[in-house]
């Protein structure tokens, strides 16, 4: 398994009141496989996403992600995570604004130690930015932010994509296209997808669908 959640449980204190946003859950994801991650606003998508990204940790219960006990990892095992093995994309581009499209798309991959100059430029072809190189983020349109960010997260090679939306700033016909090349890469390079989605039509696209409710997940 890629990604595999084991009864986890995470709670939030605001104000003097608790309230338990995951109580157990379970959930695998293989590789090759992508899954779709829906339920109602605040019902705790984000929070999970995050949990498996390792930005934040589980209260109890046990994540692993490529092999990787994130439970009692140190930070810098996480961070080490999060460079090498975990592609992100958020639903707000987070580009680096002072850094054209060529070294966003190198950044984490520099970090990594896994920088691929023919692995990047095969990518930004595929993703129709071989000509928006040295342009900056704020000279891209909202669409060629999200093609950024998506090459970005898989420039690492990622065993494990996770996405928030990465669609929902896009309007259908573009997000669809966006939607057609992430699959297809993902599909090509055999990691796992979680996609945290509000877009039945866009769930019905993924291998499978969890559906978040109550703290619990449900097929
Ligand atoms: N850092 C935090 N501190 C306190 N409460 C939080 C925190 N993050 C999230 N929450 C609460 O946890 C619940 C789940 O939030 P989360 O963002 O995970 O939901 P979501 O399903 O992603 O929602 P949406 O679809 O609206 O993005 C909400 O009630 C939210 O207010």
């Amino acid at each position: 398994m890629i990604l595999s959640l084991t009864g986890v449980g995470k709670a939030y204190e605001t104000g003097g009141t608790r309230v338990e946003v995951l109580r157990g859950v379970d959930l695998s994801v293989g590789p090759g496989e992508t899954v779709a991650l829906t339920g109602e606003s605040g019902s705790g998508k984000s929070t999970l996403l995050h949990l498996c990204a390792g930005l934040d940790r589980a209260d109890s219960g046990r994540i692993e992600v490529a092999g990787q006990d994130l439970t009692d990892a140190p930070d810098p095992r996480l961070a080490a995570l999060r460079r090498q093995t975990v592609g992100l994309v958020f639903q707000q581009f987070n580009l680096i604004p002072s850094l054209d499209v060529a070294a966003n798309l190198a950044f984490q991959a520099r970090l990594a130690g896994r920088h691929d100059p023919d692995w990047i430029a095969a990518l930004a072809s595929r993703l129709g930015l071989s000509a928006l190189m040295s342009r900056y983020p704020e000279q891209l349109s909202g669409g060629q932010q999200q093609r950024v960010a998506i090459g970005r997260a898989l420039a690492i090679r990622p065993a494990l994509l996770l996405a928030d939306e990465p669609t929902g700033n896009l309007d259908e016909a573009t997000g669809d296209a966006v939607m057609d090349l992430m699959l297809e890469l993902v599909s090509e390079a055999g990691a796992g997808l979680l996609m945290v989605t509000h877009s039945p039509r866009l769930a019905a696209r993924l291998g499978r669908r969890v559906h978040l409710a109550g703290g619990r997940l449900a097929a």
